[in-house]
């Protein structure tokens, strides 16, 4: 009998597993998360009362005024000057939004939409223009971000401040090769430690570092973005450049920059400033392309090479097993110091999230000649599987709507990297090549968007998941790097055509009334 009996156990715990592991890949169609797990109704008191609902901006690509009042030029304003080609609309940030003139009327809007809490990036060039301390200090640049913070915190809100958003001084590049070169490391401590002294009494939530995978793979693979390096084949139109190993070089010296800075508030302005520092990392999530073992292990390596580059360094002190073994010699090591300084040295992780896609094994690397950081990971990664795609499009051909992969990269980065403090810095989708104001404002599938990622961020939320925070990309329509301003991303519109005028989308005024306390 009892043989019987266990017989019976093992088969009922067989088909558990087998009917919840069906479940498990069925959800990867990223079907919406189930109603019933939310409770009624559904508005922010589902969250704790601390809980932050925010807006994420940034300065290159909010402020305009890109040489006014002693600002020195980044390689963004560079590379969108020599590169209009790699901007769709060969458009740049020169005057972007004007949010540098006009943030006061835009900060108001921010409190009349309900906004806990407001991310904005500060220029390394408008505070040092030359990048350097010894080459001058702006004070024009230190005012406006007073002003700008003051306005931010008078109305009740909190601000996140981004310490690098892509714009590193031009004068860095010339002098050294940026993040190619770890001299990076003391100049950016000698910048952030100007923020942490003018803006620290006011600034609790600080940001070192914005998305280093896109900054490294835009900026030294693909080159698609500033400083626009990479190797010959390409055909990227760079002058110079090596994506095979620079995208590391400069992650590398990223990480070594963020954890200077770390340390550097940790020790003299955390104890009576009593601010929590971080960095913000990007990830999409990945379903397996198939039920094969390779697949399964490719969905895994792809976490790797996009989260893990960053986050296994942040939290074990090194990168993950996978890169160290298809990149080699070509991915840099730590010194034991280093590796200490790296590790847990982050008091939140700002997590962006977009989209989520399907992960196939790839046997071999494309080319061995031609190497890059990018089919290191020996990924092949698609938006559909059997024809099925992996969310409903977007106005982006990259993005899809997968609120599912949300919350499983959330309870992945619960389970694997220590259930760090984790804010949304960034989550949003975009619409192309609207200029109709009627028509940009009535964004009906983004108030979707936001009803179902904030369900799946509660679902996370109530499974554990030490999230704190949710900010939409973003505030406004703005200069969307590449996509110049074909791609919009604002909760409020910016009538491009008329003088730059807002208007509140039907997803801030969504925002605004499920932010009613
Ligand atoms: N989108 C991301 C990361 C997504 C990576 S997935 C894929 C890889 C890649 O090179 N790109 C293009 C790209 C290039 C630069 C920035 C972002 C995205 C991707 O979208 N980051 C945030 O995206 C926001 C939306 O980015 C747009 O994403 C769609 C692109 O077509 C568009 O050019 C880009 O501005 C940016 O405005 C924020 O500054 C940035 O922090």
């Amino acid at each position: 009998m009892a043989s019987q009996g266990s017989f019976w156990a093992i088969s009922l715990l067989l088909f558990l597993a087998n009917f919840l592991s069906m479940i498990e890949f069925s959800l990867a169609a990223n079907t919406k998360v189930p109603s019933h797990t939310i409770s009624n109704p559904f508005n922010r008191t589902i969250f704790s009362p601390d809980f932050l609902f925010g807006a994420s901006t940034s300065s290159y690509q909010y402020e305009g005024a890109w040489n006014e009042d002693g600002k020195g030029p980044s390689i963004v304003d560079t590379f969108v000057h020599t590169h209009p080609e790699k901007i769709l609309d060969r458009s740049n940030g020169d005057i972007a939004l004007d949010f540098y003139h006009r943030y006061k009327e835009d900060v108001k809007l921010a409190k009349f939409e309900g906004l806990d809490a407001f991310r904005i990036s500060i220029a390394w060039t408008r505070i040092l223009p030359k990048g350097q301390v010894k080459k001058g200090i702006n004070q024009a640049g230190i005012d406006h971000y007073n002003s700008l913070i003051n306005e931010i915190v008078a109305l009740g809100i909190k601000p996140l401040v981004t310490l690098f958003h892509w714009d590193l001084p031009q004068a860095l590049e010339d002098e050294y090769l940026g993040f190619l070169s770890p001299k990076v490391v003391n100049d950016y401590v000698d910048f952030v430690e100007i923020c942490f002294k003018n803006f620290g009494d006011r600034v609790k939530l600080w940001a070192t570092m914005n998305e280093p995978w896109i900054f490294t793979s835009t900026g030294y693979d693909s080159g698609s973005l500033a400083p626009g390096r990479c190797s010959a084949w390409m055909n990227n139109n760079c002058t110079i450049g090596n994506s095979g190993t620079e995208p590391y070089i400069a992650g590398h010296n990223i990480l070594l920059a963020h954890a200077a800075a770390s340390k550097l508030y940790r020790k003299k302005y955390k104890p009576i400033q009593k601010g929590q520092i971080g960095t913000i990392v990007v990830s999409h999530w990945f379903e397996p392309a198939s039920n094969k073992p390779e697949d399964i292990k490719a969905s895994i390596r792809a976490l790797d090479f996009m989260l893990g580059w960053f986050l296994h360094p942040l939290t074990y002190g090194d990168y993950p097993i996978s890169m160290r073994k298809l990149v080699g010699k070509r991915l840099p090591k730590f010194t034991p110091k280093e590796s200490m300084l790296v590790k847990d040295s982050c008091d939140f992780i700002g997590l962006n999230y977009y989209t989520s896609n399907f992960a196939a094994h790839i046997s071999k690397p494309p080319n061995t000649v031609n190497i890059s950081s990018g089919t290191d990971n020996l990924v092949n990664q698609t938006t559909s599987r059997n024809g099925k795609l992996i969310g409903d499009p977007t106005g982006v051909s990259i993005f899809y709507v997968a609120p599912k992969g949300l919350y499983k990269l959330l309870v992945y980065i619960k389970k694997f990297y220590k259930n760090p403090i984790v804010y949304i810095t960034e989550c949003g989708m975009g619409e192309s090549n609207i200029d109709d104001v009627a028509k940009g404002t009535n964004d009906a599938q983004r108030v979707d968007f936001y009803q179902r990622h904030i369900k799946a961020l509660y679902r996370a939320f109530r499974e554990g998941v030490h999230v704190k925070g949710f900010f939409a990309w973003s505030f406004f329509d703005n200069f969307e790097w590449g996509s110049g301003y074909t791609q919009r991303f604002g909760i409020n519109f910016v009538d491009y055509k008329n003088n730059l005028k807002r208007y509140p989308k039907r997803s801030a005024l969504w925002m605004k009334k499920f932010l009613l306390k």
